[in-house]
C-alpha cells in the first residue's frame, strides 16, 4: 500500500470550485482573495500560546515535551494590539470568523482583552475558543462573554477518569472537565462543542457512553479521527478510527440522519439522532478529508502564518509587523500568500506523507 490515499476525498463537502488561476474580487467592504484551488479565505485560527497544562498523549507526548522542552519566551509572542491588527487586516480579505486556540489558550494571560479587541473589528462575526476546560472558572466564562466571546468548544475524549487521565497525562479528572461544560454553558456560550480525539485502543470503548452521556443535552459531541498532525506522537493509520465506524458504532444503538452542514466548509459532518434527541458531529480528516471546503489559515503565537493544519513552514508575519511595515503592505503580503495556496494535505495523505516534517498541533492551534 505504499501509495494508497486514505481519504476519499471530500466525500461530504464537494471539491466543486476548482479553478486554474487565482482571482480577487472587490466587494463593498472586503476584498474576497481565492487561492488557486478557488477556495476563499474566511477563518483565522489564532494560537495564542504554544503551552499547555495538559499532556494529551496524542498532542504533546511528555516524552518530547518534557520539563527541558523549549517553550517560546513571552516576548517572542504576538502582543493583542498586533494580533489585533492583523485580524483586522485578514478581515479586509473576508474572514469573519477567529477561533483562539493553543496550546491552552486560557493559560494566556487577560485573554478576555483580546476578545474584546477583536470584538471590535469590524467584519468578524463570529468568535470562538477551543479548550481543554481546566482553568474555565464561572468568572472566567462570564467575564469572556462580556468580552464577545461567542462560544466555547472544550475536549473531553473519555467519561472514564482511568483512561481520561491516562490521555491527558497530567491527572486530569473528567468531573472537572463536566464542570467546565456547564459552567460554559451557564454563561452563554453556547452552543458548547465537546471534542473526542479516538485513538483505537485507548479510548473507543467510550463512544457509546460519551454519545449517551451528550444525548438530550444541549451539547453537540464531535468524534474527531485521530490524525496525524506533527511528528511527535507517532501517529499510524492503525491506530485512527474512522468516522465510519464510529457512525455504525452508534448508530446501531440509536439510529442517526445526516443533516446539512451549518455553512460552508464546515469541518465536522453533522448527524441528528433520529429519536430526534440531539445531534453529532464526526471530524474524519484521515478517511473523508475536507480540503475542497478549507477557508482556514492559521496564526501561530509567535506570528508565523500557516496555511495548512499540516503545514512544514509558515510565513514570518511578526518581523514584517515589528519592521514598521504599512497596513497595505501587510494585506499584500497576505493576499500572496493566500493567492498561492494549494494545500490538501488530507486529501494527497499516504502512508509515507505522515513522516514529512510538518509543524506541532500545540504550536499552531488545533
Ligand atoms: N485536517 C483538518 N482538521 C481540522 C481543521 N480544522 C479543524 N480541524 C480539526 O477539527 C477539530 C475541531 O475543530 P474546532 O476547534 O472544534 O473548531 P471547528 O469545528 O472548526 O468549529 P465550528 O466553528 O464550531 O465548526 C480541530 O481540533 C481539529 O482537530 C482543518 O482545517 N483540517
Ligand atoms: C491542539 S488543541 C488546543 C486547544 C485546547 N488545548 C484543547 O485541547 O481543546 C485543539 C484540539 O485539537 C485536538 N487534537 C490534538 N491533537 C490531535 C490529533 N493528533 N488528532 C486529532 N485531534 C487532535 C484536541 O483534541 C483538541 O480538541
Ligand atoms: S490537545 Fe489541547 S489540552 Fe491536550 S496537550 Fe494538546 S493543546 Fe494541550
Ligand atoms: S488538511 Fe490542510 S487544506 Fe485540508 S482541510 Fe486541513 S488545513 Fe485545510
Amino acid at each position: 500500500m505504499s501509495t494508497a490515499q486514505y481519504s476519499d476525498h471530500d466525500s461530504h463537502q464537494k471539491d466543486d470550485q476548482v479553478s486554474q488561476k487565482p482571482s480577487t474580487t472587490l466587494t463593498t467592504t472586503t476584498t474576497t482573495v481565492l487561492d488557486t484551488l478557488a477556495r476563499p479565505l474566511r477563518d483565522l485560527r489564532i494560537s495564542v500560546t504554544d503551552r499547555c497544562n495538559f499532556r494529551c498523549t496524542y498532542c504533546m507526548p511528555k516524552e518530547l515535551f518534557g520539563p527541558n522542552f523549549a517553550f517560546l519566551p513571552q516576548n517572542a509572542l504576538l502582543s493583542f494590539e498586533e494580533i489585533t491588527q492583523l485580524v483586522r487586516l485578514f478581515a479586509q480579505l473576508g474572514v469573519t470568523k477567529v477561533r483562539l486556540t493553543g496550546g491552552e489558550p486560557l493559560l494566556r494571560r487577560d485573554l478576555y482583552k483580546l476578545v474584546e479587541m477583536i470584538h471590535h473589528v469590524h467584519g468578524i462575526d463570529d468568535i470562538a475558543l477551543t479548550t481543554n476546560g481546566s482553568l474555565l472558572t464561572p468568572k472566567l466564562a462570564h467575564t469572556l462573554k462580556e468580552a464577545g466571546l461567542q462560544r466555547v468548544t472544550i475536549s473531553l475524549d473519555s467519561l472514564d477518569d482511568e483512561i481520561f487521565m491516562r490521555m491527558n497525562d497530567v491527572s486530569f479528572p473528567v468531573q472537572k472537565v463536566l464542570d467546565a461544560i456547564a459552567v460554559a454553558d451557564d454563561a452563554g456560550l453556547s452552543p458548547v462543542k465537546v471534542n473526542m480525539v479516538v485513538k483505537r485502543g485507548v479510548n473507543d470503548k467510550g463512544i457509546l457512553a460519551m454519545a449517551e452521556h451528550f444525548r438530550n443535552t444541549p451539547y453537540v459531541l464531535r468524534f474527531i479521527e485521530y490524525m496525524d498532525v506533527g511528528n511527535s506522537n507517532g501517529w499510524r493509520m492503525d491506530d485512527v478510527v474512522t468516522a465510519s465506524e464510529i457512525l455504525s458504532t452508534i448508530g446501531d444503538v440509536w439510529p442517526l440522519t445526516p443533516i446539512d452542514a451549518s455553512r460552508h466548509g464546515e469541518v465536522a459532518t453533522r448527524y441528528r439522532y433520529a429519536d430526534g434527541l440531539g445531534e453529532i458531529g464526526v471530524i474524519a480528516s484521515v478517511t473523508r478529508a475536507f480540503c475542497g471546503g478549507c477557508t482556514r489559515a492559521r496564526l501561530s503565537s509567535e506570528g508565523q502564518l500557516y496555511t495548512c493544519l499540516f503545514a512544514g513552514k509558515g510565513r514570518d508575519l511578526r518581523t514584517l509587523l515589528r519592521s514598521g511595515a504599512s497596513e497595505q503592505e501587510i494585506v499584500e503580503v497576505l493576499e500572496n500568500i493566500w493567492h498561492i495556496r494549494n494545500d490538501r494535505y488530507s486529501q494527497l495523505r499516504t502512508e509515507a506523507t505522515p513522516h514529512l516534517p510538518k509543524v506541532e498541533m500545540s504550536h499552531i492551534g488545533g
